[in-house]
């Protein structure tokens, strides 16, 4: 059928279906490929010949990898030559959506050869943090951390990517502190999480998996993680968050301390773009974190205002650690280009892409990619007594949704020992920092927080109160986090604690007391206190059938 006076014709389903042919990309030195493809298409790629790199992780030549899902960019520095193919479609729809392929090469959605990227610049980053580390071997002070900030989509993510990726091809072992509970990395969305990265990343999955999400090509990383189940930073004008994130601090600090090698690279923390708004509320959080990280060098991408602002509060200014006076070590704010090649993700695709992250922690990433690489996991359920379980729900506000039950603002001081200034300020109790989850892979998973030394943190004002029965019907769909905190634990502890892994409940009996879950091992679920993420990520209907 022609659509009337544009002489233009509807594509037909066959025609929708047909298989494009490979196609040849030339990079030129220092020029990079951009592509997006769309959730449940997937495309090929191959590097023929020259190198390549995708956010810092090189392409081994002639291997076949697979992307879906993605908006990223391959570049060159070297120049190269890509084939690119069209991979599989899913027949199921997504979002309501039925995939097709775009008409760009190999079904993209959108691809395109671009020679101004600020590549350079982000190499230059690396270059100027590499000095810094070398400098702490002589010296014996820590390596540079490094904040990342900007609005959504000016590139956070990416930039932390490349430096990490940068980082480990010469030996070092970079810690990477996500802040941002939009985007898991090797986790969930809902979470808050620090790794330190020894081996790179993949090039398909980005960060790379967890042992969360079965075997891989490419060496596991093993994430600490703390469950932070809303949206927003600004949540409960960040007296949830603010803690977290200084249980994570003192978990990384404990870790540099032990650990050489983590010590003389540092940190990488990758911040919500919502920090960088300017909204009220926003420049106290970006100095708690500051404060709580010891940052060294604060890198400000896609907004001179924000800059400008970081540059008069924080440039020159000593840093918090405790030995700032002893090496005079101070703040730098640097001002990084925002690539021309970053997308504006918008919330379908975000969602879809929250979604995707659920489903392959339980079922792997073969859900999302049809890579022979990727991996499928065999979820299992089962059946709990609701009055059996130990599960929380934090009783706040989220910043857009004011009609909530059970806010009180007064009760939410969260007490003196999580001040921005228990990093080494007078509030500070060392026995806290004992407290603190050691990062797993060197010194043990975690402190069992009911073992640890009384609640320092003043459980009455912690805003999580426990789910009495009957089960709330409210909870199917939704993630259940299990914490190290034993189940009588008190709410501060369980607040605390890091994750031992996520339930998903597919759906709730409360005649019976019943509520049915999906787990990603067998096996009894353990008796720990869990965090209901009744908010936060958002529902993920039908993951079981
Ligand atoms: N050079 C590039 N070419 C193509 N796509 C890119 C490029 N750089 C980044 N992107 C894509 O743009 C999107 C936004 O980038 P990124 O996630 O790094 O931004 P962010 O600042 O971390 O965003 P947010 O704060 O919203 O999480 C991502 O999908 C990323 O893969």
């Amino acid at each position: 059928m022609s659509l009337p006076g544009l002489e233009l014709t509807q594509p037909s389903d066959e025609r929708q279906n047909v298989v494009a042919p490979p196609s040849q990309i030339n990079l030129t030195p220092g020029s990079e490929w951009r592509f997006e493809v769309a959730f449940g298409h997937s495309i090929k790629v191959k590097l023929l010949t020259g190198t390549a790199e995708i956010f810092g992780t090189e392409l081994a030549e002639s291997q076949t990898y697979t992307f879906s899902g993605a908006k990223a960019a391959i570049y060159s520095w070297n120049g190269c030559e890509l084939e690119v193919s069209a991979g599989e479609t899913h027949t199921a729809t997504f979002d309501g959506v039925t995939p097709t392929a775009g008409h760009g090469a190999g079904g993209c959605q959108s691809e395109y050869v671009s020679e101004e990227t600020p590549m350079v610049e982000y190499a230059n980053a690396h270059f100027a943090l590499e000095s810094m580390r070398e400098e702490t071997q002589d010296s014996g002070k820590d390596g540079p951390r490094v904040l990342l900030l900007g609005p959504d989509n000016a590139g956070k993510t990416s930039v932390s990517k490349i430096l990490t990726a940068y980082a480990t091809k010469v030996g070092r072992q970079p810690i990477v502190v996500n802040l941002d509970p939009n985007e898991g990395m090797l986790s969930v969305p809902g979470t808050l999480t620090a790794t330190a990265f020894r081996t790179m990343l993949d090039v398909e999955e980005g960060w790379g998996s967890s042992p969360m999400s079965g075997p891989s090509s490419v060496p596991v990383k093993l994430p600490l993680v703390y469950s932070y189940p809303h949206p927003s930073p600004l949540d409960a004008d960040g007296s949830v968050y603010r803690p977290i994130v200084s249980r994570l601090a003192l978990s990384v600090m404990n870790r540099m301390a032990e650990d050489e090698d983590s010590r003389e690279t540092g940190i990488i923390v990758d911040t919500p773009g919502i920090l960088s708004s300017g909204k009220p509320g926003t420049l106290e959080l970006i100095n708690h974190i500051v404060t709580e990280f010891a940052i060294t060098t604060i890198m400000v991408l896609g907004s001179e205002r924000l800059y400008s602002n970081m540059v008069k509060e924080y440039d020159g200014k000593p840093s918090a650690s405790p030995s700032a006076d002893a090496f005079d070590e101070r703040i730098a704010v640097v001002k990084l280009s925002k690539s021309g090649g970053c997308v504006d993700r918008d919330a379908a695709f975000l969602k879809t892409a929250r979604e995707f992250q659920i489903k392959s922690y339980f079922f792997g990433t073969s859900i999302i990619s049809p890579s022979p690489t990727a991996v499928t996991l065999s979820p299992h359920t089962s059946q709990l007594d609701f009055a059996g379980l130990s599960v929380y729900n934090y009783t706040v506000t989220s910043a857009d949704d004011e009609d909530e039950d059970e806010y009180d603002p007064s009760q939410l001081n969260m007490g003196d020992s999580f001040s921005p200034n228990n990093g080494g300020g007078d509030n500070y109790n060392p026995a806290e920092s004992d407290r603190a989850a050691p990062l797993p892979g060197i010194v043990g998973l975690s402190v069992d927080p009911a073992n640890s030394v009384g609640d320092l943190s003043g459980s009455s004002k912690v805003p999580l109160k426990k789910v009495l029965p009957p089960a709330p019907t409210a909870l199917a769909n939704t993630l259940l986090a299990i914490t190290h905190a034993s189940t009588t634990a008190t709410p501060a502890q369980v607040r605390d604690a890091s994750i031992i892994g996520f339930l998903y409940v597919a759906s709730v009996e409360p005649d019976k007391g019943k509520i049915h879950v999906l787990a990603p091992v067998g096996g009894r679920v353990p008796q720990r206190a869990m965090i209901w993420a009744k908010r936060w990520p958002d529902e993920v209907i039908g993951l079981v059938n």
